[in-house]
């Protein structure tokens, strides 16, 4: 089929519900959880805000509008190389210089719901992924790999959600040897549920957050903070998620959409 068929197979499919779009965005607003890193190494996002400049009053008669206080990393947001020191020199690792390219792309599914409902600690290891590929069929090159956990069921309660005890996080999220072997498969990215792409427990893992490390060292991204992923098939989604543009930037919240079979 010609590339001009299938785009207008798929308008036509958009446009009688054979395929329908899922979000797959948390709202963003003051009670969005946002990442508590240990305060003796690091600073945090500070929490959203949002300020109306008028809503339709004196001060602006027929319009409503605000003005944001908002991180990089905040919310259902994407992970651009720069975002960590392994991927910092990549000339096209920012949220202006990613190709657009990579913004659109099919996604895999890998179904870690009741290991995570068993332990919020659990890891998605390489043997995983590789169990997967045997039951649903290989992860090709160029596609996003996404990590459900239905952890967005948490997102209403910012504590349930971040998960922290006297220990720290405990979050699930991928082994070191997970996404050193999805790299090797040059996939697009890694995305999940949770507040970041590591698990709660990376900082003591090697290497430290080794989803970042991993993924920003091969030029490749992140999304974190999904939700609705199990609306979506284990392969067959086409995800849509484009950053703003912003200068230099590391990040940046997305509005996240897979189009799905209906
Ligand atoms: O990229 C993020 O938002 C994120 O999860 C993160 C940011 C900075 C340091 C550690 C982590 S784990
Ligand atoms: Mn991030």
């Amino acid at each position: 089929m010609t590339a001009n068929a299938s785009l207008s197979e798929l308008g036509e499919a958009l446009l009688t519900g054979a395929v329908r779009v899922v979000d797959c965005t948390a709202t963003l607003g003051p009670k969005t959880p946002l990442l508590k890193l240990p305060p003796e190494i690091a600073d945090d996002t500070p929490p959203i805000e949002i300020h109306p400049i008028s809503k339709y009053g004196d001060r602006g008669p027929y319009w409503a509008w605000n003005w944001l206080k908002v991180g990089e990393h905040s919310g259902t947001h994407f992970d651009a190389p720069h975002h960590w020191i392994t991927g910092k020199d990549y000339p096209d690792g920012s949220t202006d210089t990613i190709a657009a390219r990579n913004f659109v792309a099919p996604a895999n599914v890998i179904d870690c719901s009741a290991q995570a409902a068993a332990d919020p600690d659990f890891l998605l290891t390489a043997e995983g992924v590789k169990a997967w590929e045997a039951e649903h069929g290989p992860i090709k090159e160029g596609e996003w790999v996404l990590m459900r956990t239905d952890w967005c069921k948490r997102n209403g309660d910012a504590d349930a959600y971040l998960n922290a005890d006297e220990t720290g996080p405990h979050t699930p999220g991928p082994s070191a040897d997970c996404i050193q072997y999805l790299m090797e498969r040059k996939v697009l990215g890694w995305g999940t549920e949770c507040v970041g792409t590591d698990a709660g427990i990376a900082g003591g893992m090697t290497p430290p957050y080794p989803a970042h490390n991993l993924l920003h060292a091969n030029n490749r991204y992140g999304l974190a903070s999904l939700v609705n992923l199990s609306e979506l098939p284990a392969k067959g989604a086409i995800l849509i998620a484009a950053p703003l543009k912003i200068e230099n930037g590391t990040g940046s919240p997305i509005r996240a959409l897979a189009l799905v079979p209906a």
